[in-house]
């Protein structure tokens, strides 16, 4: 199983069933497995034997997922980054930097620490399901991420081409400093930053397995952003 280490681009094909893996691995460097949009994800994991490394992912209701609950959520999230095929953990920002007033944030320290030591990466994730804050506003919060996590990524949501272009700034502006960030704005006008926000440094893209299971809004189909990742890199 290959490890990622996300100097190099990583395109993850998300989906909520492992199953689905063999239809990503033309197109994916990675699988997001996402626990929270899952049935019995754990004993999908056990159960894994697909080629592609994982990125696993339990995303909290807070942060625009369907994890309700704190505890079972981290205690999911850490029993599956015991799985062999885990390469990457994403856990959300706001748990890590205690910004989220509900979320246990020692247990979440504690499980990026747990991670580490097995030698998986640790994405710090924040998402803006409403709107794309400033140039500066996002640069902020990518130095936040990029400093809770080995790969600080950002995902908002873009209402028109400025926004998109701020989200394309900030990533420039991270890139320059030397912070490893993953980068993408949600929505129709933000679609064309998920190919190239890459030119400009960002470390992951996400594409669903299933054209119908998008994760997010603005999603190209995966052998779609394999494509236009290629061309432009
Ligand atoms: O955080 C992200 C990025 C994402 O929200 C997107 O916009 O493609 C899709 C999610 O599955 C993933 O966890």
């Amino acid at each position: 199983m290959p490890t990622l280490d996300f100097d190099s681009f990583v395109l993850a094909a998300a989906t909520d069933n492992l199953e689905a893996e063999p239809a990503a691995r033309e197109d994916a460097d990675a699988v997001e497995f996402r626990l929270d949009l899952a049935t019995d994800p754990l004993d999908q994991l056990a159960a894994y034997d697909g080629e592609l490394p994982l990125i696993v992912t339990n995303r909290a209701t807070w942060e625009g997922g369907e994890a309700d609950d704190e505890i079972r959520r981290l205690d999911t999230l850490e029993a599956a980054v015991d799985h062999e095929a885990v390469t990457a953990v994403d856990i959300e920002c706001g748990a890590l930097d205690g910004s989220i007033a509900a979320a246990d944030t020692n247990r979440a320290r504690q499980l990026r620490e747990t991670a580490r030591d097995a030698g998986i990466v640790v994405i710090a994730s924040v998402h803006d399901f409403e709107s794309t804050p400033s140039v500066d506003g996002l640069t902020e919060l990518l130095k936040t991420a990029s400093d809770e996590g080995d790969v600080g990524k950002l995902a908002v949501t873009a209402a028109d081409r400025s926004d998109a272009l701020a989200v394309l700034s900030a990533t420039h502006r991270a890139a320059e400093a030397g912070w490893t960030v993953a980068t993408m704005a949600m929505g129709a006008a933000g679609q064309h930053t998920r190919a190239v926000a890459p030119v400009y440094g960002s470390a992951i893209g996400y594409a669903p397995v299933d054209p119908e299971g998008a994760t997010a809004p603005g999603q190209y189909d995966l052998a779609t952003l394999r494509r236009l990742v290629d061309e432009l890199q």
